[in-house]
């Protein structure tokens, strides 16, 4: 019987593809040890979160390996990026499947060794184990912010301006590009590349996480959709959200398809995978908030006002309220 996949052990993938992505962390302890140690800082607290990765739900079988790692990192840098927190490190769990050989595992971990030197983090430990099943990568990153100014999902009031950073729906229309949903011809070589590229590389907007603290009432990322995202920022904070269709910032690789599918708004808005940030500020901080887009050289646009009751509800340019299908990707 010839053997597939991965021709190294266990212990000489972790030595050989982890061991070096660990190295700038002392407390790694080399990946030598059963756990890691870190100092938190005294003044600070740790932000931890975790997201999982599974091929066929949240990546293709056919993206590159590199990319896999990075949007899992990026993905999860996106969780601390919502909360205010700069990244500290992070912890890897791995399932490769019957499929990944040992270049595949290398190229997964250049993948991360690109992206840390981006994002200023190393590998803190993790785990190793095969699965019959589909590839799976959980992650769990740990950040850092001062005691007491992490933001949350709770403190949005009635009379607030709801923002969201970047471009919304280009990772939807990415996915579509790439599976061949997209109609014959409707973007260009140029756009559907961008597009296909926000599907893969989500930008964490770490800077922007960081530099709200103390200034927005409630923030968190988009991931499963906007409207589903600010639908749980609504009920953690106790408020109801207008979100306002035409005002949602869309790139010019998305604007020309929304141009001739009007009724394509409703999906990119409910579609996920954009991991941009949605957060909520008091009116008179909209001279700040420029400042800050201006500053970060990243776009910040109004979508909608905070009002009492619950909920989210969209309208359309005339005023007419827009009722979604669906509000957002849920797995069950
Ligand atoms: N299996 C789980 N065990 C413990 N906490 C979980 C689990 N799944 C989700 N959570 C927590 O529930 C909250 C909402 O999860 P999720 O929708 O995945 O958030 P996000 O979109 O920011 O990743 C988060 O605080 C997350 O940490
Ligand atoms: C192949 C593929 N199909 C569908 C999607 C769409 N999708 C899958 S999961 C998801 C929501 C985000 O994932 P989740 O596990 O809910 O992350 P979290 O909200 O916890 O950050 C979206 C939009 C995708 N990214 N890739
Ligand atoms: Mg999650
Ligand atoms: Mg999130
Ligand atoms: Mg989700």
């Amino acid at each position: 019987m010839t053997k597939t996949g991965s021709t190294s052990g266990e212990f000489d993938i972790i030595r050989q593809a982890f061991a070096p992505l660990a190295s700038a962390m002392p407390g790694a302890l080399d990946l030598l040890d059963d756990a890691a140690l870190l100092d938190v800082p005294a003044g600070e607290q740790l932000v931890l979160t975790k997201d999982a990765l599974v091929a066929g739900v949240h990546f293709l079988e056919t993206d590159a390996p590199d990319l896999v790692a990075r949007k899992l990192l990026r993905t999860n840098l996106s969780d601390l990026a919502a909360m205010g927190a700069a990244p500290a490190g992070y912890l890897l769990a791995t399932a490769w499947s019957p499929d990944c050989d040992d270049a595949w595992i290398q190229r997964f971990a250049d993948g991360l060794r690109q992206d840390q030197e981006e994002f200023g983090i190393a590998l803190l430990g993790g785990d190793t184990v095969k699965t019959p099943g589909p590839k799976t990568f959980t992650l769990t990153a740990l950040g850092r912010v001062p005691r007491g100014t992490a933001l949350r999902r709770g403190g949005a009031t009635a009379g607030e301006t709801v923002y969201v950073s970047g471009t919304i729906g280009d990772g939807f229309l990415g996915l579509m590009s790439l599976t061949g949903k997209l109609p014959a011809g409707a973007v260009s070589k140029t756009d559907a590349e961008y597009l296909e590229g926000r599907y893969h590389l989500p930008r964490p907007r770490l800077a922007l996480g960081q530099r709200l603290r103390n200034v927005a009432s409630a923030c968190l990322d988009v991931s499963d959709g906007l409207v589903a995202d600010l639908g749980h920022l609504s009920e953690v904070s106790g408020v109801g959200i207008n979100l306002y269709l035409d005002q949602v910032p869309l790139s010019d690789a998305a604007r020309p398809l929304t141009e001739a599918d009007p009724a394509l708004v409703a999906r990119l808005v409910t579609g996920g995978d954009d991991y941009e940030l949605a957060f909520t500020a008091p009116a008179d901080l909209a001279g700040e908030i420029e400042a800050i887009s201006s500053e970060l050289n990243l776009s910040i646009t109004a979508v909608g006002t905070v009002v009492e009751g619950a909920g989210v509800r969209g309208f359309d340019k005339s005023g007419a309220e827009v009722v979604f299908d669906r509000a957002g990707w849920t797995h069950f």
